[in-house]
């Protein structure tokens, strides 16, 4: 357990993957993971159970309807809010008590996701830089764990999950973000990054998890 400057005792970790990548799943097994071995371990995801989070999922679901034109820019700035509340209300408090946080999504969803629809490499750019911009004052991951999938997969996994699909998940769509998330080492160039590779079993993808992250968050109390 490490004293960070910042006064946290715990380790902030991120799952990151498209949409049926398996990030739900190998967050709550990784959870599971750490408390068998007595770590204290807290799993959360985003968009977080808070106000904003919840209108996030109205939109997501398409029960709000958003406007059209600056969509992108208006999802990332929602976003980057509830991050901030999801930070203060959940994260913060559990890295003080020196848990292992393990969010499921966090910025690099935002960076990817509401940037992936624009064609122009230099109009991404800058979407991007100004997304992070936005989250400027949220908490650095310890460590991101990129789950990749091939698109697929994923939506063989979510076809196999059941339930209404959601506003990114069109096959085309869901391809680019996949090849994109393949890149995000470009994108958060100095961020702590590490890729797993998500298509084996779910028992393969926590062992590939497990061994990936053993140096930054340790096996022990
Ligand atoms: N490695 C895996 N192999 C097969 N099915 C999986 C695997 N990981 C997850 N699943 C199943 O695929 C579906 C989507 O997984 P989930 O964890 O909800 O994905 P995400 O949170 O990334 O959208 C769920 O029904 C889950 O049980
Ligand atoms: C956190 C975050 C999520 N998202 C998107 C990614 C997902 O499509 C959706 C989260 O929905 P969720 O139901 O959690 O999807 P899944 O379990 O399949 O990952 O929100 C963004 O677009 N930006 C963000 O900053």
């Amino acid at each position: 357990m490490r004293e960070r400057e910042d006064g946290n005792n715990g380790v902030f970790v991120v799952f990151e993957g498209i949409d049926g990548a398996g990030t739900t799943t190998q967050a709550d097994r990784y959870g599971s993971f750490l408390r068998g071995r007595r770590r204290l371990a807290h799993v959360t995801r985003e968009p977080s159970g808070g106000p904003m989070g919840s209108l996030l999922r109205l939109v997501l679901t398409q029960r709000v309807n958003l406007p059209s034109r600056h969509r992108d820019a208006t999802m990332a700035l929602l976003f980057a809010a509830d991050r901030l509340d999801h930070i203060e209300a959940e994260v913060a408090p559990h890295l003080r008590d020196g848990y292992v946080v393990i969010s499921d999504r966090y910025e690099l969803s935002s960076i990817i996701y509401q940037s992936i629809g624009l064609e122009d490499e230099g109009a991404r750019a800058d979407m991007i830089a100004w997304i992070r911009h936005a989250n400027r004052h949220a908490l650095k991951p310890d460590v991101t764990v990129v789950v990749d999938v091939d698109p697929e997969v994923a939506a063989q996994r979510r076809r196999a999950r059941g339930g209404a699909s959601e506003l990114f998940e069109e096959p085309e769509l869901q391809a680019r973000l996949a090849r994109a998330y393949l890149r995000a080492d470009e994108i958060i160039g100095g961020d702590r990054l590490v890729h797993v590779d998500g298509n084996g079993d779910v028992d393969t993808v926590t062992d590939a998890i497990i061994r990936a992250l053993e140096p930054y968050v340790g096996e022990g109390p």
